[in-house]
């Protein structure tokens, strides 16, 4: 039996940050699906600079991805119905309540884990795990 995995996230420009929470949600299973979020969806921070296509098949070329799919407009629960996964892996500082989301998965009656994956810090003084940052330097030097 297939122990499916869902990862999700903006994944805007793609670091090693990002490596290591698909290889650490790729664990956590037999196979990862990533969701990748459209742009209507990420209310939280600044809107994505690449468009979800982009950034679905840079994901999708990841060793630890089996598949990244681009998520729903409107119902992000849409893609974990369809999928049914066993676990949904959320990223170390996912701005997403565990709690609710475990709720939410028991009124649509799929059975699926909902865990967190850890932090990676920056292994080499210049490395810039975040893609605001990464932004951020980006304007400072060129802007
Ligand atoms: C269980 C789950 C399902 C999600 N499904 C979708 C979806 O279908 N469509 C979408 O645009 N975003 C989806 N998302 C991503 C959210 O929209 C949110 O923007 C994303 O978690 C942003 O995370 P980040 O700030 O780490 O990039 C989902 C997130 C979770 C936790
Ligand atoms: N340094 C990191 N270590 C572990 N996981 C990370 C790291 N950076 C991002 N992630 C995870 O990758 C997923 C996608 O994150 P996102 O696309 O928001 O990138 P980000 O670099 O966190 O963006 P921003 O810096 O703009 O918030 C999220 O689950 C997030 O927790």
């Amino acid at each position: 039996m297939t122990r499916t995995v869902i990862a999700q996230g903006t994944f805007d420009i793609l670091h090693p940050g990002h490596v290591h929470y698909l290889e650490e949600s790729a664990a956590m299973g037999d196979e990862l699906i990533v969701i990748v979020a459209r742009k209507a969806n990420v209310d939280h921070k600044e809107k994505p600079i690449c468009p979800a296509t982009q950034r679905r098949d840079v994901v999708g070329a990841l060793e630890a991805v089996d598949e990244a799919i681009l998520g729903h407009e409107e119902d992000i629960f849409v893609p974990i119905e369809e999928i049914d996964p066993d676990v949904i892996a959320l990223g170390h500082d996912q701005h997403h309540d565990d709690d609710a989301i475990e709720a939410e998965l028991e009124r649509r009656g799929i059975d699926c884990t909902v865990e967190r994956a850890s932090s990676r810090g920056p292994s080499a003084e210049a490395e810039i795990l975040s893609t605001r940052l990464i932004i951020d330097r980006i304007l400072e030097r060129r802007g």
